[in-house]
């Protein structure tokens, strides 16, 4: 097997060579009714073809009224009409009238204020308004949420359920958004066994299927299982060729560390192309990054806790940056709950539990459990806390990174 692949790299440098990848690899659009674009990622503009709100409209149900008819105090108007949500009747009112309106509907020429119905007494068709009406109340005006063309979302961004409802508010009904990566997922080990069958001495049940799955679901994704990958370099090639033809991106876990059995980073090498291999990372190190066919590779290492973190960092920014992803995901800040000493001078990403305090900070709560086999502690914290490269002494209070999860 060659050497002359980068190896040994710090984690900032893997995530560029992971971004650089993404970027040159990025994956086709394709247009989609607005109904299909939940949790995509936007390849186009988005200009405002019309305004919103697109007319003046009322904000509660009560009556449109002149305000100049009330600047000296309460007063009796005169009910001159109705004005429904619905259709706009092309009333107007008088000096001295009102109009009975419902919340959405289109103001009345004449009027630029509206009173709420709990304030005013109705004597048949007489309507009593009190004192102290402030001018324009309850009127909503055009545009003043957006303005007929105002960039309301540009390519990168995420199409949260309230984007989407924006675009239909603007009457878009079809949206450009790129194309979700298809993924195929191997375990591979011939020690694992799916859940359900009795285990023979030596056998583990396969966790890191579902974990992967689940992860990659939680993501938007439709992620493929294959097989389990049995520890037979032959049959190991010809399985990932195989997907690699028809996935645009391959991820395994286990068998990238240096056991006999590891066979994974010398097939990649022989058949593929490595971008990397092993990052200065905890958990995670073996992690291995590369091409396969036309298909992007993630070797991820077996360890279940291994293959947490290495997706949620390196994985996540890979299937974002195939998809043009340009919004970062939301960083946060805590406080250490407790001190973190650590001797070794990898970037580590330490499971914790975020706790919101009542003085409005978040506390992060580092778990005892570190080794990265302890998957059921993993499950039971919320929060990937990050502690930067280098020996570190973090002291209680100390302000770190985390990723919740
Ligand atoms: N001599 C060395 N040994 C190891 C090194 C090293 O650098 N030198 N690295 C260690 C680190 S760090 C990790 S992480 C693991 C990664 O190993 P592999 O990616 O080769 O994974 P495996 O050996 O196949 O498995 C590791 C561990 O995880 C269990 N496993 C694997 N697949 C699953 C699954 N689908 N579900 C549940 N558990 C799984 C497997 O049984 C092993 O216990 O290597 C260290 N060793
Ligand atoms: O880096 Mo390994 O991923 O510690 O267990």
């Amino acid at each position: 097997m060659r050497d002359d692949f980068p190896t040994q790299l710090t984690f900032d440098e893997a995530q560029a060579i992971v971004d650089a990848t993404a970027a040159e690899d990025r994956l086709p659009a394709e247009r989609l009714a607005i109904a299909r674009t939940q949790g995509r990622i936007l390849a186009q503009e988005v200009v405002a073809p019309i305004p919103q709100p697109p007319f003046d409209n009322s904000a509660m149900d009560g009556y449109a009224i002149r305000h100049a008819d009330v600047a000296e105090g309460g007063t009796t108007l005169q009910l001159a009409g109705e004005q429904f949500a619905g259709r706009a009747l092309d009333l107007r009112v008088e000096p001295g009238q009102c109009i009975r309106i419902t919340t959405g509907a289109p103001m009345p020429a004449g009027a630029d204020t509206v009173v709420v119905r709990e304030v005013v007494r109705v004597e048949g068709d007489r309507i009593a308004i009190p004192a102290g009406i402030r001018a324009q109340a309850n009127v909503r005006r055009a545009g003043e949420d957006v303005r007929i063309g105002d960039c309301v979302l540009s390519p990168g961004q995420v199409l949260t359920p309230a984007r989407v409802a924006t675009t239909a508010s603007l009457g878009i009904d079809q949206l450009t958004v790129s194309a979700r990566p298809t993924v195929a997922v191997f375990t591979t080990g011939d020690e694992l066994i799916p859940p359900g069958i009795p285990l023979e001495p030596g056998q583990i049940h396969d966790s890191n299927r579902e974990l992967l799955m689940g992860l990659l679901r939680a993501d938007g994704l439709e992620p493929t299982a294959w097989p389990t990958l049995p520890d037979d370099p032959v049959r190991i090639a010809s399985m990932l060729r195989d997907a690699a033809s028809s996935f645009d991106v391959v991820i395994t876990c286990g068998a990238v560390s240096a056991g006999e059995k590891d066979h994974i980073p010398a097939l990649l090498d022989t058949h593929g192309r490595i971008h990397f291999w092993k990052v200065r990372m905890k958990p995670g190190m073996p992690v291995l990054f590369g091409d396969l066919g036309t298909a992007r590779f993630l070797g991820l290492p077996g360890n279940p806790v291994s293959v947490f973190a290495t997706y949620a960092t390196l994985g996540r920014r890979l299937l974002d940056g195939l998809q043009g992803r340009t919004e970062p995901r939301r960083a946060f800040r805590a406080r250490l709950a407790a001190p973190i000493d650590k001797a070794h001078a990898r970037r580590e990403f330490v499971r914790g539990r975020l706790e919101a305090t009542e003085d409005g900070t978040l506390r992060a709560h580092p778990d005892a459990a570190t080794g990265s086999h302890r998957l059921h502690a993993a499950a039971m914290a919320d929060a990937l806390i990050v502690v930067p490269e280098g020996p570190r002494q973090l002291s209680i209070g100390d302000v770190v990174d985390v990723l919740p999860y």
